[in-house]
């Protein structure tokens, strides 16, 4: 569980991150979605102990980092990728990051069989693929069997097949109770990881919830003989409308009630869609509406 409260970081007379408050759940991923620049990395070091906050706190399991007894056991992380030598061997790096860590020799096989690198196990890791390297991260960040998972940007650098194996590893994960955060900027490519979204711009957040709530509303894409008046139509009823040449995008009606104002207000209709909405679509909506 991760519990982020309130949570501000001043560099100078810039707001990092500001008043951010979400939890992440055990059984759930969370997806921390923001442009460059948003606050992504400061909140994640923050919790990781890399970072002090100014105010507000980041909880792991209900403690500070630095106040968790032995936090590999409690939270893995994968947030810079080499942190291995590039002359050593997989196997040998995690063998020695076990030692460190005082766990069992057996652990390392497993976990690089876990991650699918038991065919490169002896290669050097400086000769590993982006993709490769980001396995060895997870495998590395699993040693401790923590509970809580952080991932920085974890699709970067994964191809396809990586993808649907990193997917398949976080899910595991969850169904046996744990909790994942990952950070990203490709919002199309974490829809298909996430439950739960929290979305950050300029280091506050714009929207956040379960990504079936938040995807569930549809907006409508209608055209029609006289944009204007359809869209003042539209806005008298409450309605919101974006317009994108003659198209309108409306959010807050049905398609009968657009029908019904649209024949009220005497504009003909040519087409007339409820679409369901991205992740990107919302995304772009809550940055505008700032
Ligand atoms: N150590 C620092 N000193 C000064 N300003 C910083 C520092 N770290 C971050 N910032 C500023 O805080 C803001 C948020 O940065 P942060 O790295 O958290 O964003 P991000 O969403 O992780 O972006 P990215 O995906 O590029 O890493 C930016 O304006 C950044 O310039």
């Amino acid at each position: 569980m991760i519990e982020i409260r309130d949570l501000t970081k001043t560099y100078g007379k810039v707001d990092a991150v500001r008043d951010v408050t979400f939890t992440a759940a055990p059984g759930r991923v969370t997806g921390l979605l923001g442009l460059n620049g948003s606050g992504k990395s400061t909140t994640l070091r923050i919790l990781l102990g890399l970072a002090r906050p100014t105010k507000g706190a980041a909880l792991i399991n209900g403690r500070r980092y630095r106040e968790l007894d032995h936090p590999v056991r409690h939270v893995g992380a994968v947030i810079e990728q080499g942190l291995s030598h590039p002359g050593q061997s997989g196997y040998a790096h995690l063998r020695t990051q076990a030692l460190l860590g005082g766990f069992p020799r057996e652990r390392v096989g497993r976990l690089l069989e876990y991650v699918g690198l038991e065919d490169a196990a002896t290669k050097r890791t400086g000769d590993y693929s982006l993709g490769m390297r980001q396995r060895l991260a997870v495998a590395t960040a699993l040693l401790g069997e923590p509970s809580v998972l952080v991932l920085d940007e974890p699709a970067n650098g994964l191809d396809p097949p990586g993808m649907a194996w990193l997917r398949e590893l976080l899910l595991s994960h969850t169904a046996a109770g744990g909790t994942v955060l990952i950070s990203s900027h490709l919002l199309a490519e974490l829809e298909h990881f996430v439950d739960d979204v929290v979305i950050i711009g300029e280091g506050r957040i714009l929207a956040s919830g379960a990504l079936a709530e938040l995807t569930g509303t549809t907006r409508l894409r209608v055209r029609g003989g006289d944009p204007e008046r359809l869209a003042k139509a539209f806005e008298q009823h409450g309605a919101t409308v974006a317009p994108d040449g003659p198209v309108l995008f409306v959010g807050g009606l049905s398609p009968e009630q657009a029908g019904e104002i649209a024949l009220a207000a005497q504009v003909a209709i040519y087409e007339l869609v409820a679409e369901a909405q991205h992740l990107e679509d919302i995304f772009m909506s809550v940055s505008e509406a700032r």
